[in-house]
């Protein structure tokens, strides 16, 4: 079962939008970020990994966002450029904004934590005026996280897209990515999470990120059939929960529920797990597969990443993805 529909006559497959940030992943693991002496330069920041998941798996992609000028911001439109990943989207910020750290701290497979420069990120100066129609409208679907959501002008620039989204048949994934850190008031996150998530075809988001949303609206009782009820009168025709190592479930808008398990690995580190699972799973979906099938090579590829030290560079393309399902044991949970 599969309720999405794509308007196929368009040269794009996915626009992911938000934001292209750095990761400087621990090179020692097992240890605190005190004792770390180095660290790898890699793309990060949630869209920027799954639209380079989206390409590896040989998705036609794009890119909306903003980048600083200098190296860093350089080196982003460069690695998606290699990637095959179309910049048109990438504007340079002329601020003086600077690109987003995240320092990767690995104490052990289930221990990890993310330490984060974050101040006047160039990703969170997108203007609306940046957010190109002829742009979206090229793409089948669009791609959207929550973190652009924290401040002005990114805020607007996603609502802008989400307008041109609808207007334009393109089916839009939200994929929560809730980073308490960038935001300052949990109020003000959940409204904008709650009406961003109004006008998305997909939702997918973990446990914990849905709890946010609905802590607002005095939602006490974490209840996944409930969480995924609330958006069938919207847009919404799927939406996914996750659940760390517990696996998965999905719901969709014609009452069906479908659970999936894990790929079980050698977790190096947990953290891109989700932007993994999201890619794979919106390839599944984007390429005719039904919902469990779609949410089992997500998982595959969470599996796959979680082993590996990278989040973007550590995708995999579709030929890795497939033996990995060949041979890897599925367990249900
Ligand atoms: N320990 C694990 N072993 C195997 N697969 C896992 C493990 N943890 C997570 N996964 C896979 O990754 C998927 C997404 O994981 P999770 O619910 O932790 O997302 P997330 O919190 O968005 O991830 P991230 O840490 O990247 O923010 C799970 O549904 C599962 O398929
Ligand atoms: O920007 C972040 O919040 C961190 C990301 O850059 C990192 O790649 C990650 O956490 C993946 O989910």
């Amino acid at each position: 079962m599969n309720p999405l529909k794509f308007s196929n006559d368009r040269p794009l497959d996915i626009i992911a939008v938000g934001r292209l940030c750095i990761d400087l992943n621990a090179n020692e693991t097992n240890r605190p970020m005190e004792e770390t002496s180095t660290f790898t330069k890699y793309v990060g920041g949630s869209p920027a990994n799954i639209a380079i998941g989206s390409a590896r798996l040989g998705q036609k992609t794009g890119f909306i966002g903003k980048v600083a000028d200098d190296q860093m911001g350089r080196f982003i439109t460069q690695y998606l450029e290699k990637n095959n990943i179309n910049t048109d989207g990438v504007t340079i910020d002329k601020t003086g904004a600077v690109t987003g750290l995240a320092f990767t701290e690995i104490k052990s497979p289930d221990e990890c934590s993310i330490l984060m420069y974050r101040d006047n990120a160039a990703d969170l100066k997108l203007y609306p005026s940046e957010v190109s129609e002829d742009y979206i409208k090229q793409s089948k679907a669009l791609l959207i996280s929550g973190t652009a959501l924290a401040a002005s002008p990114s805020r607007e620039a996603v609502f802008v897209a989400l307008e041109y989204a609808v207007k334009h048949d393109v089916t839009v994934f939200f994929d929560l990515d809730y980073r308490p850190y960038t935001w300052t008031d949990e109020a003000e996150t959940a409204v904008y999470y709650n009406l961003a998530a109004e006008k998305c075809d997909v939702i997918i988001g973990t446990r914990e990120e849905f709890d946010m949303m609905e802590k607002l609206l005095n939602i006490k009782e974490s209840d996944d059939h409930y969480t995924a009820s609330r958006w069938f009168s919207h847009r919404a025709e799927i939406v996914v929960i996750k659940h760390g190592g517990a696996g998965s479930i999905a719901y969709t808008k014609d009452g069906g529920s479908y659970r999936s398990g894990i790929f079980r690995t050698n977790v190096l580190k947990t953290f891109g797990a989700g932007d993994s699972y999201a890619s794979a799973f919106i390839y599944g979906l984007m390429t005719g597969h039904d919902v469990s099938e779609a949410m089992k090579m997500g998982s595959a590829s969470a599996s796959i990443v979680i082993s590996r030290h990278s989040c973007s560079d550590a995708m995999p393309t579709e030929q890795e993805l497939t033996e990995h399902m060949d041979t890897a044991i599925y367990e249900t949970v």
